[in-house]
């Protein structure tokens, strides 16, 4: 969607969390590319806020090493480095201390006096979400929202655990911060081709007029990763899959597919038309989950050719852990546009690959003339390919060159980050939360209602335990039971599809009819 705002005022940012592993591996990189792309005023600072003591160069140092590591864009220019760099500084306090509130007033008007800054605070929650609440109360009581400018909490993921606890966390919260002040971080909705899916369905007749039961026979929402638990079990362990990529990612990837078209391109109308798909997404019932979902727990198995451990065998992982690291589900928008889709989704750790996609099938044609024993016939499939590779893949049925009668399967790509860097999503989300524009933020009532879509499948699941926990090989594409949620409906999962290898999608076979 184009951005409807466009200022680069001056700010100072605080970032709790601030020597923290998303400080150094994402928003460290991303800020230095936004300034040297030209997107940050020339004017603003950066508190670090952490526990440790550091001091001020140490910090810099630390920056910079961060920035060589995990930025796309390199230091090439002692000066330039040098005049970025001076405008970060450190503090070591305890945030949930009250009483160091007023050191941490004095560390940013300082720097808002070195800089001649106006008063505009970005305050950024890059800390456990359990200090969430108590960090916003506390820079309320402490005087920080008291500034001249305007003021902007960022939040980091998970918003809550349940509708329960995520509402005790709003509520606490906007006791310090309207909800128009409040910019909750999804980077799904800063990845490009998520950003491209509403300008693909609403800049162009040709898709949007199919974009319906009439024509579309499902949808698959898939987002695999090669990668395990890594060093996060005491976090994973205890949220799931379900909770980690379905309440938000996959579900703000579901809305963005499923909306209806909003009437502005301002955050309050996509928000609204967002919001409508999850008020008609079908919520099941502790009784109906065994039917819809699916979940798994990856065995040993083999990535690239080499063995990784079983999730049971991960550092941190505790003896018999029943967690899931697979989700998969048919999923169902009873309104007009949707109605009897199914949206097949799932997500899931140590995967064939790494892939991030999008698959829409359309229905097929009405009567089938091409087909016989020497066609291949596919379905028309729209594959919005999100990551690693950015693009979009057509597939139709065309003639063979130069052989009569014979009709086979053709893709047509476009290839969105060839030749080109696209931006990081962090680099996105941190540049619309300084230009004030909330559209790919998730609000209050998207996340309320995620929850409470969740809750009752993880009520269910919590209950079984490892009853409806299906192994996996560490390596596949998850569990048969996944396979199994489209093979009923007459579909099977679309591969993702690699362009540069030729390997297509595998679609639905057809019946060949005489
Ligand atoms: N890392 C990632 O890739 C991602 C992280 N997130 C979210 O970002 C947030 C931060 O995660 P991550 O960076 O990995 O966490 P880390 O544990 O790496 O960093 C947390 C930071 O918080 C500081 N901290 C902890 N307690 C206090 C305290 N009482 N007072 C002051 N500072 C404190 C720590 O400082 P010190 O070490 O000095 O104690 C540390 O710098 C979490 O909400 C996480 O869910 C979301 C997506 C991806
Ligand atoms: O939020 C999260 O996302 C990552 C996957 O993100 P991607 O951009 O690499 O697709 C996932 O690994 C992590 O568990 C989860 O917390």
């Amino acid at each position: 969607m184009s951005k409807q705002i466009n200022s680069k005022e001056p700010f100072a940012m605080v970032i709790f969390g601030g020597a923290g592993d998303l400080a150094q591996r994402k928003l460290f990189p991303a800020l230095y590319t936004l300034h040297r792309s030209g997107f940050l005023p020339d004017n603003f600072s950066v508190l670090g806020v952490g526990r440790s003591p550091r001091e001020t160069e140490d910090y810099r140092q630390f920056l910079r090493n961060a920035i060589t590591q995990f930025a796309r864009t390199e230091v090439d220019n002692e000066e330039e480095w040098s005049s970025f760099a001076e405008r970060f500084d450190y503090l070591s306090i305890d945030v949930t201390d009250a009483g160091t509130y007023d050191e941490l007033e004095r560390a940013v008007a300082e720097q808002e006096k070195q800089f001649s800054l106006p008063g505009n605070r970005l305050f950024y929650l890059a800390v456990a979400p359990k200090l969430f609440g108590v960090v916003a109360e506390n820079l309320k009581a402490g005087g920080l929202t008291e500034n001249n400018g305007w003021k902007r909490l960022v939040i980091e993921k998970p918003f809550g655990r349940d509708y329960l606890s995520a509402e005790a966390l709003q509520e606490q919260i906007n006791r310090s911060f309207p909800e128009e002040e409040v910019y909750r971080i999804d980077h799904y909705l800063g990845k490009e081709m998520v950003q491209n899916i509403e300008v693909l369905r609403f800049a162009n007749s040709l898709f949007e007029n199919l974009w319906n039961n009439r024509y579309i026979s499902n949808v698959q929402i898939t987002a695999a990763e090669i990668v395990g638990v890594e060093n996060r079990a005491s976090y994973y362990d205890s949220a799931g899959a379900l909770r980690d990529m379905v309440q938000n990612h996959i579900l703000q990837l579901l809305m963005m597919v499923a909306m209806e078209p909003p009437s502005h391109l301002n955050p309050e109308a996509i928000h609204d038309e967002k919001v409508k798909v999850l008020r008609s997404l079908r919520r099941y019932e502790e009784h109906d989950v065994s039917q819809y979902m699916v979940r798994g727990q990856y065995t040993g198995g083999f990535i690239d050719d080499k063995e990784v451990p079983p999730y049971l065998n991960e550092e941190n992982v505790p003896e018999g852990s029943t967690n899931e690291t697979f989700v998969a589900g048919k999923l169902y928008i009873d309104n007009f546009r949707w109605s009897g889709v199914p949206f097949y989704i799932r997500t899931g750790k140590r995967m064939a690959e790494k892939s991030t996609e999008v698959v829409i099938q359309f229905r097929d044609v009405p009567k089938h003339l091409y087909f016989n024993k020497d066609n291949n016939l596919g379905s028309n499939l729209l594959v919005i390919k999100i990551n690693p590779e950015e693009g979009l893949a057509l597939q139709m049925n065309a003639k063979k060159p130069g052989v009569a009668n014979q009709v086979v399967p053709i893709m047509m790509d476009f290839c969105n980050n060839c030749g080109v860097d696209t931006p990081e999503a962090y680099e996105s989300l941190i540049r619309d939360a300084l230009e004030g524009d909330r559209t790919f933020f998730t609000n209050w009532e998207e996340v309320s209602l995620a929850w409470r879509f969740i809750d009752p499948i993880r009520q269910a699941w919590d209950q079984e335990g490892e009853e409806t926990l299906a192994p996996y090989e560490s390596g596949s594409y998850g569990p048969k039971e996944a396979d199994a949620l489209l093979d009923q409906d007459g579909f099977q999962w679309v591969s993702p599809y690699h362009p540069e290898t030729e390997k297509k999608p595998v679609v639905r076979g057809q019946e060949i009819s005489d």
